[in-house]
């Protein structure tokens, strides 16, 4: 038998930097070959399409919750890895925002197959620092993924005040006084602080969740609507459910996500004041957007990421010759005025 391979399971509220820190450890040079594991939130897959690293294989599970839907697809890929043995010497697991990470942990005890050949290494927890204090008031996800974390990075630092810097330490720690807490900007780390920790400690999850390891059946499928159409939207499912051994675990009923594409270019003169405005006028509500864009005129692409109103976005790589120009967008958010950024949107073509 060789060793198992180290599992790091990265989370992290909606937007929190958990890609960009993926991104960070994909760009080292670490002379290892890492699967990369990407689930998201929202029909169009667009993370998987900003993780860097032409060597890495990602593998996109299905959208939708991967506490819940998803996990079954998370075995199966993770099998499949297996099957390559080998050929890996880490998988890290990028898991949506608003998952709960317990569950996602629990794979790796109660799923014999996987115990078997892998190891949960740690869960890292990234957060962020400007917004984390609202999302403790109305997300639960958000305090679950920081007291499971065997590691917490609390990131843009830059964008809070050494005195609400302290603030959030605190009330992580009060969350949490084990993990090991870093603050860190655009979630520059070394990686040894996150690879191969071999943090994960059950004994600590069990203390906060009894029946971790309870429960082998945990086949559920929740109705998930999708829509093949134009522009998509997908309601969450809600309720404190206690169907996977006995865990519980929540969901944001009214969190939804508006999908939407085009293949005709966008006029960037039009788009990025449209854009402005609806995030100044419904940022609270919108808590996450991003996209990758076709602008008219401009052959590169163009990687659009909004947290509440917080834009950025800039150029990227050429338009490959093979791919299709074509602009998606996801909008993630609670009582999105649907209509509006539906039209909207198509306002901005060329
Ligand atoms: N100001 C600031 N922005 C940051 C920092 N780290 C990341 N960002 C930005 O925050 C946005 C979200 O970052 P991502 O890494 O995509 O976040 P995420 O957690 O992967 O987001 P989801 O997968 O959608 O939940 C991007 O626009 C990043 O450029 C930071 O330290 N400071």
């Amino acid at each position: 038998m060789t060793d198992k391979i180290p599992v790091t399971v990265l989370t992290g509220y909606l937007g929190a930097g958990k890609t960009t820190l993926l991104n960070r450890i994909l760009s080292e040079e670490h002379g290892r070959k890492y699967a990369v594991i990407v689930n998201e939130f929202g029909e169009i897959g667009i993370d998987n399409d900003l993780v860097v690293g032409a060597d890495e294989e990602v593998f996109e599970m299905n959208n939708g919750c991967i506490c819940c839907t998803v996990r079954g697809d998370l075995m199966r890929i993770l099998a499949d890895l297996m099957k390559r043995n080998g050929k890996f010497d880490a998988i890290i697991v990028e898991t949506t925002g608003l998952a709960d990470p317990a569950p996602v942990a629990q794979t790796f005890f109660v799923d014999e197959n996987v115990g078997k050949k892998t190891k949960l290494d740690a869960v890292v927890t990234v957060t962020d620092a400007k917004w984390l204090n609202d999302r403790l008031k109305d997300a639960p996800e958000a305090k679950n993924q920081i007291a499971f974390a065997d590691v917490i990075l609390i990131n843009k630092t830059d964008l809070v005040s050494p005195d609400e810097l302290s603030e959030i330490e605190a009330r992580i720690r009060g969350i949490n006084p084990y993990a090991k807490l870093h603050r860190t900007q655009r979630a520059q780390i070394p990686l040894n602080e996150i690879l191969e920790r071999n943090a994960f400690d059950l004994d600590r999850i069990l203390d906060i969740e009894p029946t971790f390891l309870e429960g082998k059946d945990h086949d559920h499928d929740h109705d998930h609507h999708h829509h093949d159409h134009d522009h998509d939207h997908d309601h969450h499912h809600d309720h404190g459910h206690d169907h996977h051994g006995g865990l519980k675990h929540y969901h944001d009923e009214e969190m939804q996500s508006i999908s939407l594409k085009t293949d005709k270019p966008l006029d960037a003169d039009k788009f990025f004041p449209w854009v402005e405005d609806l995030v100044q006028k419904e940022g609270p509500n919108i808590l996450r957007s991003k996209g990758i864009l076709s602008f008219k005129d401009e052959d590169r692409r163009f990687v659009f990421q909004g947290v509440h109103m917080i834009l950025d976005g800039d150029h990227q790589r050429p338009w490959k010759e093979d791919e299709k120009r074509q602009s998606r967008i996801v909008f993630i958010g609670r009582n999105l005025p649907e209509q509006m950024i539906t039209e909207g949107f198509e306002s901005c073509v060329a």
